[in-house]
């Protein structure tokens, strides 16, 4: 018992001098998890944040210790429940990201997870909107085209819903088609540029391989669809039961945050992610949040970019994803609002 207390009262100590004076307050809920370690170990790095801080339901302080002998400015705090942790790590928080949930086992879909994860995320949005009500809040947890309109519900109750700071994380999804293109075109990564749009499972994953400047027969093409829209399936497949993507999915999570940070601490000017967000492009069709490239600002969300030209294959892919994105959307919202 006396050991437990010590521990959780070291980790919520500050271990070093912060960063620079309007570095942000970065919270990752999860944080113990396969992508919320080595997504704190990436976040370590970066001069924008002056505090990290570490929610899990168990190991945070563990984590929280270990971290917080690199030798970069920001402080590291570890949180647990206990003590009212959630809201110790949630005060003060700019941004919050949620890698907190359950992964995927061979044999299931995203919205398999949705039972149990739903309520997870609800119950951290209903402590985010009542200690970080104006913190930018990047969502991880699967399935993301649920989880952010589950989000987006508990904001809107607590009346402090600002649809340019909530953010469904589909980094993963232009990281992969980006490394799938280059080995395919033989080209650096950084000469394979793809926009995907849409949202993150499945057929609801659309890349646009036509804007990518690159040229494809028709078989590339559907191969490298098919291969960026099940990506997830691959890892799953290969991890065997122990879990989903989590290293690559720490990367992106961490170009995410960081772009973020850049556009709303650094000041910085033409960042543009790709981001699942509140989004009118086919609002006409019943599709409220959507996937797009996005520009960052100051206040999150400053610009959200056109679709742009499309070609009949990319159209036909679009049109099977948008049944889907709404069936996921309104379950996220239907979980909030039943009765
Ligand atoms: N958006 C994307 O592109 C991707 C999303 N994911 C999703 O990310 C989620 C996490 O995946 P992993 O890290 O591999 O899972 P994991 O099981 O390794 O880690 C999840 C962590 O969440 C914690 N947790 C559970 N309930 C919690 C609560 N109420 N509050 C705080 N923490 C809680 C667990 O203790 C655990 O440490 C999954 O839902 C997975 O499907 C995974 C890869 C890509
Ligand atoms: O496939 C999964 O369940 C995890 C995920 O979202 C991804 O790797 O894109």
């Amino acid at each position: 018992m006396f050991a437990t207390r010590q521990i959780t009262s070291l980790a919520q100590r500050s271990f070093s001098t912060s960063a620079s004076s309007n570095a942000a307050k970065v919270a990752v809920l999860g944080a113990a998890g396969g992508i919320g370690q080595p997504l704190s170990l990436l976040l370590k790095q970066s001069s924008l944040i002056s505090h990290l801080s570490l929610y899990d339901i168990v190991n945070t302080p563990g984590v929280a210790a270990d971290l917080s002998h690199i030798n970069t400015d920001s402080k590291v705090t570890g949180h647990i429940p206990k003590d009212d942790g959630l809201k110790e790590a949630l005060t003060g928080c700019d941004v919050v990201v949620i890698p907190a949930g359950v992964p995927r086992k061979p044999g299931m879909t995203r919205d398999d997870l949705f039972n149990t994860n739903a309520s997870i995320v609800r119950d951290l949005a209903v402590a985010c909107a009542e200690h970080c009500p104006k913190a930018h809040v990047l969502v991880i947890a699967n399935p993301v085209n649920s989880t952010v309109p589950i989000v987006a519900e508990v904001f809107q109750k607590a009346g402090v819903f600002d649809p340019k700071k909530l953010f469904g994380v589909t980094t993963l999804d232009v990281v992969r088609a980006s490394r799938f293109v280059s080995e395919v075109k033989k080209v650096s990564t950084e000469d394979a540029k793809i926009t995907v749009i849409g949202g993150h499972s499945g057929v609801t994953i659309v890349p646009l391989l036509s804007q990518s400047g690159h040229s494809f027969t028709e078989e590339e093409v559907k191969a490298l669809t098919k291969r960026i829209q099940f990506g997830g399936d691959e890892v799953v497949q290969a991890k065997n039961g122990t879990g989903s993507a989590t290293l690559s999915m720490a990367f992106a999570g961490a170009r995410f945050t960081n772009s973020l940070l850049e556009a709303t601490v650094a000041g910085k000017k033409g960042v543009v992610e790709p981001t699942f967000v509140k989004s009118d492009i086919f609002a006409a069709q019943g599709v409220e949040y959507f996937a797009t490239n996005v520009e960052l600002g100051a206040q999150g969300v400053e610009k959200i970019h056109a679709v742009g030209k499309v070609n009949a294959y990319e159209q036909t892919l679009i049109d099977a994803a948008i049944p889907e994105l709404k069936s996921n959307i309104a379950k996220g919202k239907a979980f909030i609002n039943k009765a």
